[in-house]
């Protein structure tokens, strides 16, 4: 028998969302990165970045190829961007994302920890692991309604906006308007609060945040197995 669980990871942006995520894959957790899927929906020839031209013009692609993620940034995110440009990059690339987290999960779901073809192997499924899946999803609070998975837990990542800012301005070449422009363009620490039943503080110091994570991951195993008896089959509501 299969032992699942989806898990919805959030979180301002720099609060230490990819800290939390990499440990959760070190202890065995699939991991599926909405930011990469972001990136590889709108990669060179790509349907996705077809559409971004079309609705936003020649300037959303870079000489080489790519979008124009300097110039689209700015676009969506800077005083200047039009009232709905968001909302027409979001309807473009999420619907795009969505289907490519399910593809990886359902791939996920159908190979055993060991490797092995889950299909060819239930025999084996009483003793089987379980499975962890989590999906990192900054903008989880602003898709909760439309995005098409439920999740077991959300958990959200927090720290002050003002640690976030100096965060990005230190390590991610952002200007301080840069930061708090795309502060402003998410939803705030209440709204990311009132979908989640997990908080992660991540202000406090980075070994006992790094606990709590195990601490949550071996509930989860343990509930999993638990649950187990009572489910037969992956749940991939969608
Ligand atoms: C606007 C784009 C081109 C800016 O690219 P850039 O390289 O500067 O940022 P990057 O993609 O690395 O995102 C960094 C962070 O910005 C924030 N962010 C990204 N997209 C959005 C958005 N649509 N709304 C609010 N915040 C966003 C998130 O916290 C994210 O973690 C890019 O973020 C994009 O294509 N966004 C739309 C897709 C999306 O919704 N991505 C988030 C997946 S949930
Ligand atoms: N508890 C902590 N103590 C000290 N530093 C931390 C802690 N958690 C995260 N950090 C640091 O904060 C910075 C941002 O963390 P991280 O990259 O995980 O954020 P993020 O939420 O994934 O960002 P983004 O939303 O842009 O993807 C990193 O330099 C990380 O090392």
């Amino acid at each position: 028998m299969r032992k699942f669980m989806r898990i919805g990871l959030t979180g301002g942006i720099a609060a230490g969302k990819t800290t939390v995520s990499h440990r959760f894959a070190e202890l065995g957790a699939t991991l599926i990165d909405y930011d990469q899927l972001a990136r590889q929906v709108v990669a060179p020839g790509s349907v996705g970045l077809r559409r971004i031209v079309e609705t936003f013009g020649p300037n959303a692609l870079a000489p080489d190829g790519t979008m124009n993620r300097g110039w689209m940034a700015e676009h969506v995110f800077g005083p200047d961007a039009p009232a709905d440009a968001l909302e027409r990059l979001n309807t473009i690339e999420h619907p795009l994302i969505y289907a490519e987290a399910e593809r990886l999960e359902r791939a996920a779901l159908s190979v055993r920890h060991d490797g092995a073809d889950a299909s060819a192997a239930d025999g084996d499924d009483a003793v089987g692991a379980v499975q962890i899946v989590v999906h990192d999803i900054p903008l989880l609070a602003e898709v909760i309604d439309s995005i098409p998975f439920r999740f077991d837990h959300i958990v959200t990542v927090e720290a002050p906006a003002g640690m976030r800012i100096a965060r990005m301005m230190a390590t991610r070449g952002m200007s301080r308007a840069q930061a708090e422009d795309r502060i402003r363009h998410q939803s705030s620490v209440s709204e990311r609060r009132a979908i989640a039943d997990i908080i992660i503080d991540a202000t406090q110091p980075l070994p006992d945040m790094l606990a709590q994570v195990d601490r949550l991951y071996a509930g989860w195993v343990k509930d999993a197995r638990r649950r187990s008896s009572s489910t037969s089959r992956p749940r991939l509501q969608i």
